[in-house]
């Protein structure tokens, strides 16, 4: 059998699985009119492996049937999407209704041949709003979701106004810098500063809330879940322990840890304009049990926890800088104090299936366009420690069923 037909036939078999859970579980089938589920909520690792073989076989099989030739002529436009953010279209249609292309060019100041080729290109290209009538433009799911949720706004806006920018700016970086600094990446390039990204959003603090916001909105996305952590890690075992989230943002995940555990105290530790006034927006079920404290994680540790947790913090620095943050938590450990680290492992060649090693290598390049900073594999992983605190010497990794993270565990054995 061919490989499109064999492609053709494993994406009928496993569409099917989950048109029948669907169906089981009274969940409505996908679609993106307006009133269509934004999430398809199939979320046992069953279901989670079912979609992801589903779209990786379609993508093998749409490529495939494009051709080599056609694959180096990708599309990689942003405007419209960008467009859909800086004059924040999404609030100006109405929900349930319809403008027309005129009405909506006045109330974004654009011409009506503008906004009508940029809302046609990203109906085309993202699902991002309908023309269910000729000249009219109504929301479709993934328009209304940009009216309903403010994390999923701001994970627009980053990626199109900072990181999409950045990308632009990544060669031209590193051939003016040749320098792996923070503050010498495509992303500080672009913005003309010589402050890296933390500093920077410091001073621009509306920024530093839109990536509060879109971390929040891509935290939960692509396996990326804050449970998976809080699912695949023994916390129970701590029992009356402290957690210490360092660079923890908003809390997200220390909340969560928080509802499931709750003989865990928490200390959500980030920069002070970070989490600024996110104490108020904490659940009540859990708010004495969630701290937030202030503090540079370059500088000594200032709490003695049980479990010092570093989610989606390492890759963002390059081993300089991590080697700095890990020397800092050493004074405050005691013997059997561990450190879990959330982050990714980049894998072999091949090994891995293709739609995980796309993100992995998607989120590498990423972290060099915004912060001239790298993912690792495994050994890189171990020399890091080891280069930090030969005690640091106690590893365990592991990738949890159905995430794209793994979790890395160091118990401090001092
Ligand atoms: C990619 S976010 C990860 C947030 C959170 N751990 C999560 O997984 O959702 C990185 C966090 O590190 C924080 N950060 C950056 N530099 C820091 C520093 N020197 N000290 C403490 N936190 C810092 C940022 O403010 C940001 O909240």
């Amino acid at each position: 059998m061919s490989r499109i037909v064999e492609l053709a036939q494993h994406i009928q078999q496993r569409t099917s699985d989950i048109d029948n859970y669907l169906l089981q579980n009274d969940l409505p089938t996908p679609s993106f009119d307006e009133d269509g589920p934004t999430d398809l909520n199939l979320s046992s690792v069953e279901m989670a492996k079912a979609r992801s073989d589903v779209l990786e076989a379609t993508l093998e099989l749409h490529d495939l049937i494009l051709g080599p030739a056609m694959c180096l002529l990708p599309v990689y436009n942003g405007v419209g999407l960008q467009a859909v953010y800086k004059y924040d279209i999404a609030s100006k249609v109405p929900l349930n209704g319809e403008i027309s292309f005129a009405e909506l060019a006045d109330k974004c100041d654009l011409s009506e041949v503008n906004i009508r080729r940029i809302l046609r290109f990203t109906m085309s290209f993202h699902h991002v709003f309908r023309e269910p009538r000729k000249g009219f433009v109504a929301h479709s799911a993934a328009s209304r979701k940009l009216v309903e949720d403010s994390n999923a706004r701001d994970g627009l806006g980053y990626m199109f106004d900072e990181v999409w920018q950045g990308f632009a700016h990544t060669l031209p970086g590193l051939e003016q810098f040749k320098s792996d600094e923070p503050n010498k990446s495509g992303w500080a390039h672009y913005q003309n500063t010589d402050e890296p990204a933390w500093k920077y959003y410091a001073s621009h603090p509306e920024m530093a809330k839109r990536f509060g916001g879109a971390m929040s909105a891509f935290s939960n996305a692509h396996g990326n879940s804050p449970s998976a952590v809080a699912d695949n890690y023994p916390w129970d075992a701590i029992g009356k322990g402290t957690v210490v989230d360092v660079g923890g943002s908003k809390g997200n995940v220390s909340v969560l840890l928080a509802q499931k555990y709750p003989n865990l105290h928490l200390i959500v530790q980030d920069l002070p304009k970070m989490i600024a006034g996110v104490a108020e927006t904490i659940p009540v079920d859990v708010k004495d049990r969630v701290e937030f404290q202030a503090h540079d994680f370059f500088t000594e540790q200032p709490v003695q926890g049980d479990v010092y947790l570093f989610r989606n913090i390492f890759h963002n620095w390059s081993d300089s800088h991590s080697i700095r943050v890990l020397k800092a938590l050493v004074p405050a450990l005691r013997p059997g104090a561990r450190i879990v680290i959330n982050d990714y492992v980049l894998p072999e060649a091949n090994t891995m299936s293709w739609m995980k090693e796309r993100a992995v290598r998607d989120m590498d390049l990423i972290m060099l366009t915004l912060f001239n900073a790298r993912e690792r594999e495994e050994a890189e992983w171990i020399d890091l420690f080891k280069k930090a605190d030969p005690r640091f010497s106690n590893v365990k990794i592991w990738m949890p069923e159905g995430a794209a993270m793994a979790i890395i565990e160091i118990v401090w054995e001092g």
